[in-house]
């Protein structure tokens, strides 16, 4: 192999430390742009490989080199990082030194920080080892040159270091050493030093579109191979689609690929983000679409999650009972994902009695099978509540000694993602009322995982590899660890009650039943469910099953629920493929619905952007190496080059032209030589499409459908079809088969599209008047879709451009408000009440809700906290109805902020962070005083009573005690 390089060029640098690590023998040939040894050179590096076929791209090159690295998908998210961001923001600021865009080196600042905080959570780029997206940011780096002066890159320093270490890099600097260059104009203009060994073909001023342009497809035809070209030309022949009929119930068939496809089942207590939405119901629709185009019998199920103390606590802040909580809110996913076009074959729920008798069931079969131990376990007891704390009742420092995150839930810490004991978390605190919990003692059940361990670890090996990596880290990490005992049972009301004597008033873990829930509601589905779950070994009919979800759902998926199937021993159809995302987060920050923030799936309706759009996007920006942001820039981009001016313009301009010039009918084919180089490219992205698809790579899988229409837009531009249909017959002819093959690709477009936009999709199938385009995943070569003579319909512009000033508007909207931090209380039980009738209204209603929870035979542990609070409003009635205290007898005049409206006034705030204050000191005194010594205690009942003074002064009431005492 021959590496062609500039001198000085640190993507040759990347391509000979590739070689090196793939201990591949190269020759380094150091030419000029346009040098006579390379005829009509326009880019450099290029890697020559034997064959004789050159590599342009140099991310192709890498991979080409290092074809068996683990990571890949994170792998090839760093290569594009480093040759499509970091690349120009360096070049950009090397070349144009003072005269930088002044938001360039804050651009650079972001590049090298982000790079930083992946370091500092492994030692290379992907994990553990040295990989191409490590040799390819490497290249492009130098701590004495780009890198100076830039601030708090210790990680980036330790990982340069260590690369710059191995023999790799040492043999290929020999050869290409860094040649390092000074650019004193940008030292006086930014921080990041002067010294880089960047010298990319200084010949050429247009530094910038040279970096962008190292994958330029203009040459690339020179590397399609005679085979490729003939089974381009052998397979483009009109095959007549076939019909199938589309069954009322989806069966597994004897001898066919039968796919099964779940997605992790959304809790019912909230409104979905883009984040959910993206990690689950989407991706799995998306391949659940892709696995029909297939033509692969598909059956796609999920549902709403509806056990669990989540539930429990949004009825208690909804003033519903946990049911009517399931009902409004499945009924709110339901049109959710009507509306984002997710094509479930069944959408059901978990509180149905098929889920209850598959669960009870199951734990019976566990228990036979001498899975289930029991153990007296210490839970957080709330004596003011009266209710042992569930995990999501209860918050407390993390007891991850490196994190120490002062809002950790229960079950999970939010900052560092360990699963957390809720007895473990420091300083707990119940979320009901913020009052210290106690721990007691309970009997619970255990599923006993070591026991099952080394069945369940030969599954794992002879299964992960169809996971997404992180599945697999996360999964390793847990056997790493050892597995434990894991607790499915608790001490509460809402959920599946356990069916063991002297064990019914407790229900089971919501994690042990919800991912029975995939089995329960494909009962709901069809009664012949067991096809799909317990097929019967004799029926030849293979299941594959594979389940969609984002990291914090992996262990129930790959651990727990696994474990439960083997341990009930009834040959149930186990996962193949576990597909994990990682997460999406909003504009760098978090969704947070109490604070406005981020786009939940019913503001995504509101917007008016389409569904198809959002889908889009959300696919593109899929989390799948690493986590992601959702961006509104990036969504009007994406929109308006990729949809509109790529794909739209292609499509639209090939429709449009058949209809003018040959009367909406395909002409004669006639292809010619570089008709099939056309199409043999285009089979390396179908083929490559396919590959991406089937391992839910979804960005790939659009990147490679959008190169397709690229290639189409650059060929029409370059044969220049409106100017042969003008020509002689010859040339006409010529005209109708550029623009006969185009609707071709047009039409295998729709077909991959489809999966991404379905309406879309739909919308271009009956321009093009076909059915729908199936997907050759054996065979991915294009074949004639529109044969000579076929009449397309009426083409329509697919897309339009989304404006800039639109998109600021709903920056603007879902940037969230600029409130105080919430409450740390989910339920508001302190209110300030302005009038007597007010109070009084608060509680009635208070008292009505205490009566309809205490009826509808909820445990006492639901509706005490309920009386606590209508204790506490008839508190502060009493207050009110002293003549001395009340306000109610001080006319609300204009000038007095009538601060029972529901905007939140300075001063209501203020109020409203009082009353939680006095709330916490309270409880603080009230642990003191049974705990300590007078001394110790005697303190922050003063403080107690500054802050009730304080309240007074704000409010005119005086605090409860002090009813003697003078309003100020
Ligand atoms: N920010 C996120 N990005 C991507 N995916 C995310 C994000 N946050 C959560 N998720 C995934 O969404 C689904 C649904 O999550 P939810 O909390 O509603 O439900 C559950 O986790 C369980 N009910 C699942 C039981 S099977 C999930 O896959 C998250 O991982």
């Amino acid at each position: 192999m021959i590496i062609y390089t500039n001198k000085g060029n640190p993507f040759g640098l990347k391509l000979l430390i590739c070689s090196n690590f793939a201990k591949k023998e190269v020759t380094v040939k150091h030419v000029a742009l346009n040098d006579n040894e390379i005829k009509d050179m326009k880019h450099l590096p290029i890697l020559q490989l034997d064959s004789g076929v050159q590599l342009f791209s140099t991310d192709a090159a890498a991979k080409y080199l290092l074809q068996h690295e683990d990571d890949i998908v994170l792998r090839d998210e760093w290569l594009e990082w480093s040759t499509t961001r970091l690349a120009p923001a360096l070049a950009h600021n090397m070349v144009v030194g003072h005269r930088a865009d002044p938001n360039a080196k804050k651009i650079l600042d972001a590049l090298v920080e982000t790079l930083d905080e992946a370091l500092s959570k492994s030692t290379y780029l992907t994990g553990d080892k040295i990989t191409a997206a490590d040799v390819a940011v490497w290249s492009l780096l130098a701590p004495e040159g780009t890198l100076k002066g830039a601030q708090k890159i210790d990680n980036l320093l330790r990982w340069y270091r260590a690369i710059t270490a191995t023999p790799e890099v040492k043999s290929a600097l020999e050869i290409l050493p860094l040649k390092e260059l000074h650019f004193t104009s940008l030292k006086e203009s930014n921080n990041y030093g002067g010294l880089h060994h960047v010298v990319l073909i200084p010949q050429v001023g247009d530094f910038e579109s040279h970096l962008i342009t190292t994958d330029s497809p203009a040459n690339i035809a020179d590397t399609v191979s005679a085979d490729e070209t003939q089974l381009a030309k052998d397979s483009f022949v009109y095959v007549k689609p076939s019909e199938k009929d589309e069954p009322r119930v989806i069966l597994p068939k004897a001898g066919e690929k039968n796919v099964l496809i779940t997605s992790a089942l959304p809790y019912v207590n909230n409104i979905p983000h883009l984040g959910n939405i993206i990690g689950c119901v989407l991706s799995g629709d998306i391949f659940a679409r892709y696995s029909r185009q297939c033509g692969f019998n598909t059956l796609y199920i999920c549902g709403t999650d509806e056990y669990g103390t989540a539930t429990e606590t949004k009825a208690l802040a909804e003033n519903l009972t946990p049911r009517q909580i399931c009902d409004k809110y499945f009924e709110i996913h339901n049109s959710i994902y009507r509306w984002f076009g997710i094509g479930f074959d069944y959408f059901g729920r978990t509180t149905t009695s098929e889920q209850t008798e598959i669960v009870q069931q199951m734990f019976k079969d566990l228990f036979e099978a001498g899975y289930i131990e029991t153990k007296s376990v210490d839970q957080l007891l709330c004596q003011k509540c009266d209710r042992f704390l569930a995990d999501r009742f209860v918050e407390g420092t993390c007891p991850n000694a490196e994190c120490g995150y002062e809002d950790a839930r229960g079950d999970q810490c939010d900052a560092c993602g360990k699963l957390i004991n809720a007895i473990e978390l420091l300083r707990p605190r119940c979320k009901i009322c913020n009052s210290s919990p106690i721990i007691r003692a309970s009997d619970q059940f255990f599923l006993d995982l070591p026991k099952i361990e080394p069945t369940l670890k030969k599954w794992f090996d002879e299964t992960e590899n169809g996971w997404t990596n992180n599945a697999r880290v996360i999964t390793k990490a847990w056997f790493r660890e050892g597995l434990k005992p894991r607790c499915i049972t608790r001490d509460l009301k809402w959920g599946i009650p356990v069916p063991f004597e002297g064990f019914e008033n407790k229900v089971f873990y919501v994690w042990f039943d919800a991912p029975i829930g995939y089995i329960s509601i494909t009962n709901k589905y069809c009664k012949e469910w067991k096809q799909w779950w317990q097929p019967d070994p004799n029926a030849n009919t293979k299941i594959d099953l594979y389940q969609f979800m984002a990291k914090d759902n992996v262990p129930f998926h790959s651990v727990m629920f696994p474990a439960t199937l083997l341990g009930v021993n009834k040959g149930h159809t186990m996962v193949s493929h576990i597909y994990a995302t990682e997460y999406l987060n909003y504009e760098e920050g978090k969704f947070s619905k109490s604070r406005g923030v981020g786009v939940f799936g019913n503001d995504a309706y509101d917007t008016g952007i389409p569904a198809d759009v959002w889908r889009f996007y959300l696919a593109s920006a899929r989390p799948e190496g690493q986590d992601s942001s959702f961006s509104w820039g990036d969504l009007a981009a994406r929109n308006n080059s990729e949809l509109l001016k790529n794909f739209g313009n292609f499509v639209n301009r090939a429709l449009v032209f058949l209809e003018k010039y040959f009367d909406s009918t395909i002409p004669s084919l006639n292809l010619i030589e570089e008709d099939y180089v056309l199409l043999a490219l285009v089979n390396r992205e179908y083929k490559n499409y396919i590959n991406s698809m089937e391992k839910s790579r979804f960005r790939d899988g659009i990147r490679h459908l959008l190169s397709i229409s690229r290639y189409g837009n650059q060929y029409m531009q370059q044969e220049e079809p409106w100017v042969l249909v003008k020509g002689s017959d010859e040339q006409k002819d010529r005209a109708g088969t550029i623009i006969g093959l185009s609707c071709n690709l047009a039409a295998i477009l729709a077909g991959l599209i489809f999966p991404f936009m379905p309406s879309t999709a739909r919308i271009l199938y009956g321009q093009l008047n076909v059915k729908s385009v199936s997907i050759s995943a054996e065979k991915s070569q294009l074949t004639v879709l529109l044969p000579t003579g076929h009449k397309i319909g009426k083409p329509v512009p697919l897309f339009t451009k989304i404006e800039i000033t639109k998109i600021e508007e709903l920056k603007k909207k879902y940037a969230g408000v600029q409130q105080p931090e919430t409450p740390k209380t989910p339920i508001q039980k302190n209110k300030f009440f302005t009038s007597l009738q007010e109070a009084e209204r608060a509680v009635n209603d208070q008292g009505a809700k205490v009566r309809r929870l205490k009826s509808s035979g909820v445990d006492k542990s639901i509706w005490q906290p309920e009386v606590n609070i209508l204790l506490e409003l008839k508190k502060q009635l009493t207050a009110l109805q002293s003549p001395k205290t009340s306000v109610s007898t001080t006319p609300v005049s204009e000038s007095t902020p009538n601060l029972s409206e529901s905007s939140t006034s300075n001063k209501e705030v203020e109020i409203q962070q009082l009353q939680d204050e006095i709330t916490k000191q309270g409880e603080k005194v009230r642990t003191l005083k049974c705990n300590a010594e007078k001394t110790v205690w005697l303190p922050e009942v003063e403080i107690l009573k500054v802050l009730k003074q304080k309240l007074a002064d704000l409010t005119g009431i005086l605090p409860v005690g002090q009813k003697g005492k003078k309003k100020k």
